[in-house]
């Protein structure tokens, strides 16, 4: 195990090579990410015609949503193993493989039960490939190219959720089985990947970390477009023979927690995935529609195609993130979208916390007998009648004046109106009466609204990319496949505990101090990326891992330069203490 350096200027073979196929390699890999926005964005629009037409009650919505998401923490968990194992390209061709299978399912479902295990398969394809695709693109990408490669698969999970949204606009046209369009055209790109991928190669750093050197030589001369890859290739080889003598034996997750470096980044890239959902993104992007309804659109249909308008949203700022991402940097990058995201947070509560006190009072007491039985009759203002999922309001208007309000019972079945009386659809009366759920009329709701877009223009090219960007690059390769598999399990299982717990944190708290909280837990994750997360921008993957050599909390220092490390081996020391990092060179 020799001394290795490795210097700035000579990457420049690695640049000269044509990223023309790294580009390939990211467009089949980030069909995976794709379907992942796809198959979690699809199931909203999907829904609304399902409960219709299979008379789904709330239990089983929520099993349909939460499956897949469920399944996808537990397959993203496992697929760290398999990666290891069968290696990247077995893993894609792995998850494109569940997703064709799982689209077919759900468009030919005949009950409620075989959706179900569609919906679960779907999750796992999910899983595998939240955790793989980032993985991969990473590994094959040059230096200068590998931020921005890995950022477009984010891209395309936006990409994924915004044509998602427009499928569902589409097919809510049709009367019968729509949703089996909506659900089951996914199969088409996890098609494509499948074809794309048998013809694609396994990441050279897999390959020789199996030992099959030849292999990856000839695989990382056809995607660097150059036969002039010595020095990458010597690199990849020297790290990983110097990291089988160092590694200890047993389960990698257990190396990795024994090993220094290995152990902060792990904390790193999970951290990063935590504060992501816990500044409720999908929160959000699930209550754009009732935020819209809020700020005044009555129409469902214009809702559902309002909700395609802020998918797209997210996709366009996330645009900025790949175009941004190798200039500013990661750090600034994620640090700057977290303050912004913060800030919209504040604004959104705001928003909800002056509707909340100019909330109308309830003026009108119905004499229909069902009325008197329901509960929602001890509410006196619209905003404890919302916050009570059996109940909605009820009123009439006369230009921003709410007349003849009430609090009535929900239609369990749809709560697009009210069980009986003039707000459900069995009588006349109902045409100049309208029907608010889960909202209450307001004349503050163009704040909510700013606030709205200002959350995903801050967030979409920060926030929502960086955490599978980075996570992709801090893990030692040895370590890589294990780290991204619990990294991304975190993902899943804060998305699934935040989702599930929104509606009654907002019955707690009320929807201001939900966003309150969101707010506050987005600043919280401001103080760990300032403390913790290291600028990774332009350094060779193996170099990486020495960044995480010192104590959390003391990486800033690092910020804004190209840093040239010197590795050197003291034999006797600990792995962690005998490799010391010289900064040679900050003329960046
Ligand atoms: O990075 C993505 C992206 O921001 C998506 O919009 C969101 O739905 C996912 O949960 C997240 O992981």
């Amino acid at each position: 195990m020799g001394s290795r350096s490795r210097n700035w200027e000579s990457n420049t073979a690695i640049q000269e090579g044509s990223p023309k196929f790294a580009y390939i390699l990211a467009f089949f890999s980030a069909l995976g990410g794709f379907l992942f926005g796809y198959d979690t964005g699809v199931v909203s629009g999907a829904m609304l015609l399902l409960k219709r037409e299979m008379n789904l009650n709330a239990l089983w919505q929520e099993l349909l949503v939460s499956s897949t998401v469920g399944a996808a923490a537990l397959s993203a968990l496992a697929g760290g193993y398999l990666n290891g194992l069968f290696g990247r390209k077995i893993c894609i061709l792995l998850a494109s493989s569940i997703f064709s299978f799982g689209g077919i399912i759900l468009s030919i479902a005949p009950n409620k039960e075989v959706l179900l295990f569609g919906r679960l398969v779907v999750g796992l394809g999910i899983g595998i490939a939240s955790m793989t695709v980032p993985v991969y693109i990473a590994e094959v990408s040059p230096p200068h190219l590998r931020g921005q490669l890995v950022t477009i698969n984010t891209l395309f999970i936006t990409g994924g959720q915004f044509i998602a949204s427009v499928v569902d606009g589409a097919f809510s046209y049709l009367s019968n089985g729509g949703w089996r369009y909506m659900l089951g055209l996914s199969a088409i790109p996890a098609v494509l990947q499948f074809l794309g991928f048998l013809f694609l190669p396994e990441s050279p750093r897999w390959l020789l970390q199996k030992g099959r050197s030849q292999q990856a030589h000839q695989v990382l001369m056809h995607i660097r477009g150059t036969e002039n890859v010595e020095e990458e290739y010597d690199s990849i080889k020297t790290t990983i023979e110097e990291e089988e003598k160092e590694s200890g034996g047993g389960p990698v997750l257990w190396r990795i927690l024994a090993s220094g470096p290995a152990r902060r980044a792990l904390i790193v890239g999970c951290g990063l995935q935590m504060f992501q959902q816990l500044s409720g993104i999908n929160t959000v992007m699930y209550y754009s529609a009732t935020i819209l309804q809020m700020a005044g659109v009555r129409d469902d249909r214009m809702a559902i195609w309002l909700a395609a308008v802020t998918a797209f949203t997210n996709f366009l700022f996330t645009l900025v993130g790949v175009w941004l991402v190798e200039r500013v940097g990661r750090r600034k990058l994620t640090l700057g979208s977290i303050i912004g995201t913060s800030a919209s947070l504040f604004v959104l509560a705001v928003g909800f916390l002056l509707s909340a006190h100019a909330s109308p009072p309830v003026t009108f007491h119905p004499s229909d007998p069902t009325f008197f039985n329901s509960t929602c009759t001890h509410y006196g203002f619209c905003e404890y009648c919302m916050l009570d999922p059996n109940c909605g309001f009820c009123y009439n208007e006369n230009g921003s004046t709410i007349l003849n309000s009430s609090c009535e019972h929900v239609n369990p079945a749809n709560t697009e109106e009210a069980a009986s009386g003039r707000c459900s659809n069995t009588t006349q009366e109902s045409t100049d009466a309208f029907w608010a759920y889960n909202y209450c009329p307001t004349t503050y709701s163009w704040i909510v609204l700013l606030g709205l877009i200002l959350y995903l223009a801050f967030f979409a090219p920060g926030m929502g990319p960086m955490p599978w960007t980075v996570n992709s690059e801090i893990y030692p390769l040895w370590a890589r496949s294990t780290g991204n598999a619990c990294s991304a399990g975190v993902n899943w299982i804060c998305n699934v505990l935040v989702s599930l717990t929104f509606l009654h944190v907002a019955q707690y708290l009320t929807y201001y101090g939900a966003f309150f909280l969101y707010s506050g837990l987005a600043l919280l994750s401001f103080l760990f990326v300032l403390g913790c997360l290291p600028e990774t921008k332009g350094l060779v993957l193996e170099d990486i891992e020495t960044l995480f050599s010192t104590r959390l909390c003391t990486c800033d220092t690092t910020d804004g330069q190209k840093v040239h490390y010197v590795r050197s081996n003291y034999g006797t020391l600990e792995a962690e203490d005998r490799i010391s990092y010289i900064s040679v060179s900050s003329k960046y």
